[in-house]
């Protein structure tokens, strides 16, 4: 049997049934990895001996019975941007390249807590920014469908990880887009939780006020599971939230008689893919035939998503990444004269084109003379995109759209052109900005071979509903396995 075929919590129940062991189940993930690194490369780390003397570990504890979580012994991987204590975490970044840290992401603890065997890091557009995983500094990943292909990004590593099958599921993050948009690029599923629901302990900052992690699996079901296992009221965190309702899994029911489902009409204008368009309506349809109410509406305000979003985003990525200034960790320049040329040359030498660019920009709306101008009315646009979702929500229980608007793009034609790229980021950033969770989850292949995702938007602290949804849309369509996993 080929293990890594296998969903999460598959992998958890037959290591609990003692049918495979820990140890086997992380040898098959690094047998997987040493395999098809060369063709995908999602990973900047894989932790080989760390992995199997983990397992030794995990497995003991499962025989003596301190472990019995569904997660217990399962490989995972971790996006590059969560600090792991011990192991190199370098945001896919030259100025970063020899970071260690000194302590471990609350996200990444929880999971430890449950079980988990870390395989590794994964590859990912350098310091979230990017949708293609091709801004890292450590060379691009590729799609596990067609690898002339972007797995999408920024966790494009977690999610090539996943479609590839070198693990058996993963953490990504999301600022704008970054976990939903390359799972459906990927053929797999993401959750993007809501804001405060995971702590953001030891998630290396990029945008603090929309960053969240969540997980990337086969499935809704593994999905609920692990987002179950990392949500946790952190006081390290001061935008953590203690939240009431966290049994995600109880959602995973195939029912969605009565349920109110809200399509924007105006997610479907110019610049949507004919075929991801097709895929979603023909979604819509089958949740509809399961007795979901599926109605059109009007959402309004989408076309200023993407400005307010990269306005805020880089205004607070600006501010987050001037501690990167090879004073006390990270790279740093050979030859300087002074303090502040010392700072300049290992900034300038440290950092991407794209983080470069977001820097500036950031800087520029945060100056004094167009704070107002810029920064503010981004965020007072963020304020009226709340309270669009506030006013469809008070309709529906959820809201269905694309998750992108085209399937993967090929590697190298997205760098060339930013604002093309941010643009790509519509149907997402707005969820962010208002704090939502949303899932994205296949739906249809196009006639390219390449994964179409959907995604399902819901109101704050509504994961349930979203998590409902997709897991009675998921019964209609068994899970395709890319063709890189069957090698
Ligand atoms: N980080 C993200 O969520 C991805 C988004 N495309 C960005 O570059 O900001």
């Amino acid at each position: 049997m080929n293990l890594l075929s296998l969903t999460a919590v598959e992998l958890g129940k037959k290591i609990k049934a003692h049918e495979v062991s820990v140890e086997e189940a992380t040898r098959a993930a690094l047998d997987a990895i040493a395999a098809k690194e060369d063709a995908v490369h999602s990973f900047v780390t894989v932790d080989e001996e760390g992995a199997m003397k983990r397992a030794a570990e995990v497995q003991k504890l499962i025989d003596d019975g301190t472990l019995t979580g569904p997660l217990a012994g399962v490989p995972v991987a971790i996006k590059d941007n969560m600090c792991t204590k011990g192991m190199l975490t370098t945001c896919s970044s030259k100025i970063l390249y020899n970071f260690i840290p000194t302590y471990t992401a609350e996200a990444v603890l929880n999971l430890e807590k449950a079980g988990a065997v870390i395989l590794g890091k994964t590859n990912m557009d350098e310091f979230a920014m990017g949708s293609t995983t091709e801004t890292s500094a450590f060379g691009e990943t590729k799609n596990p469908w067609n690898t002339e292909h972007v797995p999408g990004g920024s966790s494009g590593g977690s999610c090539a990880a996943v479609a590839a099958e070198e693990c058996f599921y993963a953490l990504g993050s999301d600022t704008g887009g970054s976990i939903r948009q390359p799972s459906a690029f990927c053929g797999v599923t993401g959750i993007k939780p809501t804001y405060g629901t995971v702590s953001r302990y030891g998630l290396i900052a990029y945008g603090s006020s929309l960053d969240q992690i969540g997980p990337v699996a086969k499935d809704v079901t593994d999905c609920a599971t692990i987002l179950e296992t990392i949500t946790s009221y952190d006081k390290k965190d001061s935008t953590s939230i203690q939240r009431e309702e966290t049994d995600f899994t109880s959602a995973l029911v195939d029912d969605v008689k009565g349920m109110k489902i809200g399509i924007p009409r105006d997610y479907f204008g110019e610049g949507l893919d004919a075929e991801v368009k097709d895929a979603i309506l023909a979604a819509a349809k089958k949740l509809e035939e399961k007795g979901a109410i599926v109605e059109e509406f009007d959402l309004s305000l989408v076309e200023y998503a993407i400005p307010a979003y990269y306005v805020i985003a880089d205004a607070e990525a600006s501010s987050n990444l001037a501690r990167f200034d090879g004073v006390k960790y990270g790279y740093r320049t050979k030859d300087y004269e002074g303090l502040h040329n010392m700072y300049k040359k290992s900034r300038s030498e440290g950092f991407g084109a794209e983080v470069k660019r977001r820097i500036m920009l950031g800087s520029f709306v945060l100056s004094s003379g167009y704070y107002d101008a810029y920064y503010l009315k981004a965020l007072r646009t963020k304020a009226l995109i709340k309270q669009a979702f506030d006013k469809a929500f008070a309709k529906y229980d959820v809201i269905l759209g694309p998750a992108a608007p085209t399937t993967a793009p090929k590697l190298g034609e997205s760098l060339s052109d930013p604002l093309k790229m941010y643009l790509g980021d519509i149907y997402t950033v707005s969820v962010n900005l208002a704090g939502l969770p949303g899932i994205s989850l296949p739906c249809g292949i196009d006639s390219k071979g390449l994964p179409i995702g959907m995604q399902l938007i819901g109101d704050c602290f509504k994961e349930k509903n979203i998590i409902r949804a997709a897991y009675a849309f998921e019964q209609t369509r068994p899970y395709q396995h890319s063709p890189l996993a069957a090698e």
